[in-house]
């Protein structure tokens, strides 16, 4: 009989790590118990919450700000301290966070929805009209023998409406007993909603600013203590993760990634200390995952556009929009799309910051045309693309 397959493999077991303490809070689903700088975000949405420990449902919530201001991490420390609060009172409230970014209709938000409260629902096969009954039915007064106030947290509703239009804030906003927190990214989401709608959701707004450089140390110092073993940071590494995120328009989220990545770094290196240096490492790395994770993620025929781009960029061509066709039609092998559709790509393209297009004059009789050329690193593009090539 052979020897155990797991037997001699203690080699590739993690070794012993002496600069993460536990990386847990360094995670982005981690949830702090403090969240400094966030103090007057978090009490106007309890001013406004506290009307359910009453047994009143409180109004509806727009909160705003760009990513990484802690939008989701306020709005979940508010929902768990509200249901903490409201264990000796004599109503019932259920807060439901719903990331809208894992839901495609309104239909599925409200299956999710009614099986979250424990109505068993199919996931396909209903009219929208029947799932909408179901869900109010629950909601009705006393459905479970006390008061049922629901509050829905709708994370990253903007991609929602995009989607699927307002439907969904259309039934919550006339379903009795529901207040709704939308977080959104942009200010002029409300620009996807009806006003039969937005007059429901329009009074009400919290808006979550940038974080400065020394807020965001603040918040860094906080989560390094949970993560990191004693004198294990170099006195500068703080201060540059939050100086580089202040600049990478106030990201909480970025920062913390900088600060994990920089201790990967170490690790990688043999450090027991994470050095300055190490920083500026992890901002190339990021920056490199990023960027891959676009292209890797992209649509087959976008890939292929890029892919000629590349290869055309690499024999030293000025590409034009002619040659990038045939170049394209090449590596497509018989399954071309339109010149036309091409251009949609390219456009789509430049605002993803993977190319750059730069119209010039090729003189009267030619008239104008439009270059193309890659904003990203060959490499990162050759190492990914090289099955298409
Ligand atoms: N004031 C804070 N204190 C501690 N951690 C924070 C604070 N603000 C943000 N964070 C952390 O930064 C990360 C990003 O925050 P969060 O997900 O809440 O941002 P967001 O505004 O919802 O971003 P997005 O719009 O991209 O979803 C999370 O790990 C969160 O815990």
């Amino acid at each position: 009989m052979s020897d155990n397959i797991f037997e001699g493999l203690d080699e590739y077991l993690p070794v012993d790590d002496t600069i993460f303490k536990d990386k847990k809070p360094l995670d982005h689903r981690f949830l702090p118990e403090n969240l400094p700088h966030r103090k007057n975000q978090i009490t106007a949405i309890a001013r406004y919450w506290v009307e359910a420990l009453k047994g009143t449902t409180p109004s509806n919530i727009t909160i705003y700000g760009k990513t990484g201001t802690g939008k989701t991490a306020a709005a979940k420390f508010a929902k768990e301290q509200l249901i903490d609060a409201s264990k000796d009172k004599p109503v019932f409230i259920r807060v439901e966070y719903v990331r809208c970014t894992d839901f495609n209709t309104e239909y599925q938000v409200l299956t999710h929805l009614c099986q979250r409260l424990g109505r068993d629902v199919p996931s396909r096969g209903w009219t929208k009209g029947e799932i909408v009954n179901a869900f109010r039915d629950i909601l009705r007064r006393n459905a479970f023998g006390r008061n049922l106030i629901l509050i829905v947290i709708l994370d990253e509703v903007d991609i929602l409406l995009e989607k699927d239009g307002d439907g969904l804030l259309y039934t919550l906003t006339r379903t009795d007993n529901i207040a709704i927190l939308s977080i959104s990214n942009y200010l002029n989401f409300k620009q996807f909603i009806k006003p039969r709608v937005a007059s429901s959701l329009m009074d009400k707004e919290i808006v979550f600013p940038p974080y400065d450089a020394e807020q965001l140390a603040d918040i860094l110092e906080e989560r390094s203590e949970l993560a990191f073993f004693e004198d294990t940071l170099e006195d500068s590494v703080i201060p540059l993760c939050s100086a580089m995120a202040a600049k990478e328009e106030g990201d909480a989220r970025y920062a913390l990634d900088l600060l994990e990545s920089a201790g990967d770094i170490a690790i990688d290196n043999g450090f027991d200390k994470v050095l300055g240096k190490f920083v500026r490492e992890a901002k190339d790395v990021i920056e490199y995952n990023k960027v891959k994770d676009v292209v890797i993620t992209l649509p087959t025929q976008q890939q292929r556009v890029l892919a000629a781009i590349l290869k055309l960029t690499q024999e030293g061509e000025e590409i034009t929009s002619g040659k990038l066709f045939e170049s394209y039609k090449e590596i497509s092998k018989g399954d071309a799309v339109t010149y036309r559709r091409i251009f949609d790509f390219v456009n789509e393209l430049e605002m993803l910051g993977i190319i750059s297009t730069n119209t010039v004059s090729k003189g009267r009789a030619k008239g104008r045309t439009n270059i193309i050329s890659l904003q990203i690193d060959t490499d990162l593009l050759e190492e990914n693309l090289y099955n298409l090539l």
